[in-house]
């Protein structure tokens, strides 16, 4: 496993924290990491991964708002000792370590998510057969996918546990997961297709309160 080397991140090519600061500052301007809500992660060559740290605005970050931490969550690199890591960062822990393909998680709350939580008691949402779903890798006429929805206990290990022992015995259809009353959280093989993600699954959701609104669906 290759070694992360701290001196090659100083570089807008190379350091992950300059695009999840653009991204984080894009997610804002579209409400949908309001005040401190959300939080983004990249994961490095050696497995670490960069996250927001806890209690920052979103649409202003600089590279000093981040924490590096192991999957285990072991802090290994911060701008000063009063930085913590986002409250959930374990959840990025779960993510990274079921999902090795996975090299950004990307967590943002949208007034249209938390409406959609709403929309079903079970464990999974149906989501509507738009062509925008093949946007989240799913190549079908018609396509019936369903993204999870866990609970939003005060707890946020507990969120992680819930998440790692049903993804466990069963995988998502899509890389996506619903919070109800929080938010959702995307992962993906790259930062931008974690960004493209978020997009297109907020505009599923948006759709989907305007549809409820028609009474189409
Ligand atoms: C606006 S408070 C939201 C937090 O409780 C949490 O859900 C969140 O997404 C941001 O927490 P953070 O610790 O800044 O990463
Ligand atoms: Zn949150």
């Amino acid at each position: 496993m290759l070694n992360y080397q701290p001196s090659v991140t100083n570089s807008k090519t190379t350091d992950p924290r300059f695009e999840l600061s653009d991204a984080a500052r894009y997610f804002y301007r579209q409400d949908w990491m309001v005040g401190t809500a959300g939080n983004l992660s990249a994961r490095l060559p050696d497995d670490s991964f960069w996250i927001t740290a806890s209690g920052k605005a979103k649409g202003e970050l600089s590279t000093s708002d981040f924490v590096r931490v192991t999957l285990t969550g072991e802090i290994l690199e911060r701008a000063s000792a009063n930085i913590k890591p986002s409250a959930e960062t374990i959840i990025h822990q779960v993510i990274y370590s079921l999902f090795p393909a996975a090299q950004a998680c990307y967590h943002v709350h949208s007034i249209e998510a938390n409406l959609v939580s709403h929309f079903t008691e079970k464990l999974n949402l149906l989501l509507p057969p738009l062509e925008m779903v093949k946007g989240l890798g799913v190549w079908e006429e018609n396509p019936q996918v369903a993204i999870p929805i866990f609970e939003n206990h005060l707890e946020v290990p507990q969120i992680a546990a819930e998440i790692s022992d049903r993804f466990s015995t069963q995988l998502p259809q899509v890389p996506a997961l619903l919070i109800r009353n929080h938010g959702v959280t995307v992962w993906a093989d790259s930062l931008t297709s974690a960004r493209n993600y978020v997009e297109l699954i907020e505009y599923i959701f948006r759709y989907m309160v305007a549809a409820r609104q028609a009474g189409i669906f």
